[in-house]
């Protein structure tokens, strides 16, 4: 099976095309070519599949050619990936099944449009992120509160008092198993200046990675709430680089650079 591997602010991927949904792709197969050592290596896996061919997301074949089967590090499935959609999106402009302009991807969280900048950047529309309360993170004893936000997926994203690169995230944070029954991606961050954070993330089914693109979103709804805002423009700085997040009354958006860096040939199997 071909694969390539492309990656957003250093969240890594490889991607697999599976057009006619044949595959059959296990968990343990997509561990097996995420693990650093002895397989490929990624944050999770993107399968680049035609939606009318995939029962989970077939409803949507009139408005998304393809669909991003998205699976984690750890081989199991999430409903959304933001830095995901922005390689995905690189990767059909690339190989020509899509044209560079505004196009949109099915996803199990729904369908999602995507848009090339003049400067290369891909922009994702987002959706209207939905703040569901409010929870607690527990990192290395400490507790820090946050807003429990929905991306399609779940987020606890909490403002610090310190420096994130403090932070041992070595190990899952804590959170509250009653509020995030299916696990949680929890954000750590720091607001500096007006309309800027420095933001870590522990990821569900992956751990620390070095940037979560749904999570540079979440953490910009955190950090207007703090100063009772809902809309706005912010830059999010990630051990991986920089993204912008744009939130209006509607839906948010989050632009930023994704690149295919090879390609080859998998030799792994179950
Ligand atoms: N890295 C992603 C989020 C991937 C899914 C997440 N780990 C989950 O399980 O919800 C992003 O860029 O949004």
């Amino acid at each position: 099976m071909r694969f390539f591997k492309g990656h957003g602010t250093e969240n890594d991927f490889v991607i697999l095309p599976d057009p006619g949904g044949e595959a059959g792709l296990t968990a343990s197969l997509v561990a097996k070519i995420c693990d650093r050592r002895a397989g490929i290596g990624a944050d999770g896996v993107l399968v680049v599949t035609r939606t009318k061919e995939s029962h989970e997301v077939s409803e949507h074949a009139a408005v998304a050619e393809w669909f991003m089967d998205y699976r984690n590090a750890d081989g199991s499935m999430a409903e959304m990936c933001g830095n995901g959609m922005r390689v995905f999106a690189r990767y059909l402009i690339d190989a020509g099944l899509e044209q560079s302009g505004e196009f949109a991807v099915a996803t199990r969280g729904g369908v999602r449009k995507v848009r090339v900048e003049p400067n290369g950047d891909i922009t994702v529309d987002m959706g209207k992120p939905v703040v569901l309360g409010e929870s607690v993170a527990t990192v290395g004893g400490h507790e820090y509160p946050g807003l429990h936000i929905s991306m399609g997926n779940p987020h606890l994203a909490c403002a610090i008092g310190d420096p994130v690169v403090q932070l041992d995230l070595t190990h899952q944070p804590g959170f509250d198993p009653g509020v995030f029954p299916n696990g949680v991606n929890i954000e750590l961050f720091n607001p500096v200046g007006t309309s800027r954070a420095v933001m870590r993330v522990y990821e569900r089914g992956c751990g620390e990675t070095r940037s979560c693109g749904t999570g540079t979103v979440a953490t910009a709804v955190a950090a207007a709430a703090l100063s009772g805002d809902t809309t706005g423009t912010w830059t999010i700085e990630v051990p991986g680089g920089t993204v912008t997040v744009t939130l209006d009354e509607d839906t948010s958006y989050l632009s930023g650079p994704a690149v295919i860096v090879a390609s080859g040939e998998l030799m792994l199997a179950e």
